[in-house]
């Protein structure tokens, strides 16, 4: 079992889609290809399970059992780390899932605030977190702050205030948001050991400059290859590379955003230019748009038209 003071979490994590049949049924088959591909494709080495882009929350508990298993064995000795999503609107459901994980082989564990019956404040949210990480001490817990879909507009930083006393295992946030003062306050909080992932794609170099040390997103999926020299550009100094790789993912994203940039249309895409059959959203999604469109239908504009800019193996080889 992984120790709560394991390798920091650095660089890329993709946040997986959850790859389903037709009829809606989890596909686990996919998993080992999905893998391969993040691995040899796009040089990704670190997942984040069940979490939005995988639609854990409209999955049920077995599901995201299952699917949390097949990641962690499949990705063994090939993925640096998996760290699955276990946040729920219940709490017995989500200590489930932290103790089930943990068995699984996990590297780590999330957990984002119930958003139903939202937390009335910064520590009664706290002691929500405490209690999911208790139930699987030994593993490195991460806070999960997506306040665009939960609706809790409580501050990340106020959050992270005393944290390590009430867990342990605390090691670090995942911040999905664009407010990039409470971001820098989260940043300039915690200590060097801890992780502080970026969760805004198309802000990515945003959230570098403020101090990110890596980032979680769904385009990782597939535009893992272009963030990974982004990342190595700002690391090494060169801004002006740095911005226009970073543009280059603005581009792909806005492009997405005008086809109705949901999970469906995400799903979509990464299927299109991955080649892996990802299969339809979980439901209440609205349907993708046909085959072939998000390849084929108008480029941005001021952009020649043409296939999305992404890396396509089964076009490019
Ligand atoms: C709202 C949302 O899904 N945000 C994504 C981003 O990667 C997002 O898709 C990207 O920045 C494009 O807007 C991630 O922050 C979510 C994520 O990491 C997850 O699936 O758990």
């Amino acid at each position: 079992m992984a120790s709560p003071v394991g390798k920091k979490l650095t660089g890329l994590v993709a946040a997986t889609f959850t790859p389903l049949t037709p009829e809606g049924e989890i596909n686990l088959p996919v998993i080992g290809l999905y893998i391969d591909y993040l691995l040899e494709h796009q040089g990704v080495r670190n997942v984040f399970v069940n979490g939005t882009t995988g639609e854990g929350m409209s999955l049920s508990v077995e599901e995201r059992k299952k699917l949390a298993e097949e990641w962690c064995g499949k990705g063994k000795g090939k993925l640096e780390q998996v760290i699955v999503h276990v946040g729920c609107m219940s709490l017995k459901d989500s200590q489930d899932l932290a103790r089930h994980a943990a068995e699984a082989g996990a590297d780590g564990i999330a957990a984002v605030s119930p958003s139903v019956f939202k937390p009335s404040d910064a520590g009664v949210l706290r002691q929500f977190l405490q209690e999911v990480a208790a139930a699987a001490p030994d593993l490195p817990f991460y806070y999960y702050h997506i306040p665009a879909l939960t609706g809790v507009s409580l501050l990340a930083r106020d959050v992270l205030d005393g944290i390590e006393k009430q867990i342990p295992s605390f090691r670090g946030l995942k911040f999905s948001g664009g407010d990039l003062l409470d971001f820098g306050q989260c940043v300039s909080y915690c200590p060097s050991d801890w992780s502080v992932l970026y969760g805004v794609d198309e802000q990515l170099l945003a959230g570098l400059a403020m101090g990110a040390n890596g980032a979680v997103g769904s385009t990782y999926n597939y535009l893992g290859s272009r963030a990974r020299s982004l990342l190595t550009a700002f690391e090494t100094g060169d801004l002006t590379q740095a911005r226009t790789l970073q543009f280059q993912v603005q581009d792909v994203i806005s492009y997405a955003v005008k086809l109705g940039f949901d999970v469906a249309v995400n799903k979509r895409l990464m299927s299109e230019v991955s080649g892996l059959d990802l299969g339809p959203p979980s439901a209440p999604e609205a349907l993708p748009p046909p085959p072939g469109r998000l390849h084929r239908a108008e480029a941005p504009r001021g952009r020649p038209a043409g296939p999305v800019p992404c890396q396509n193996p089964k076009r490019d080889g």
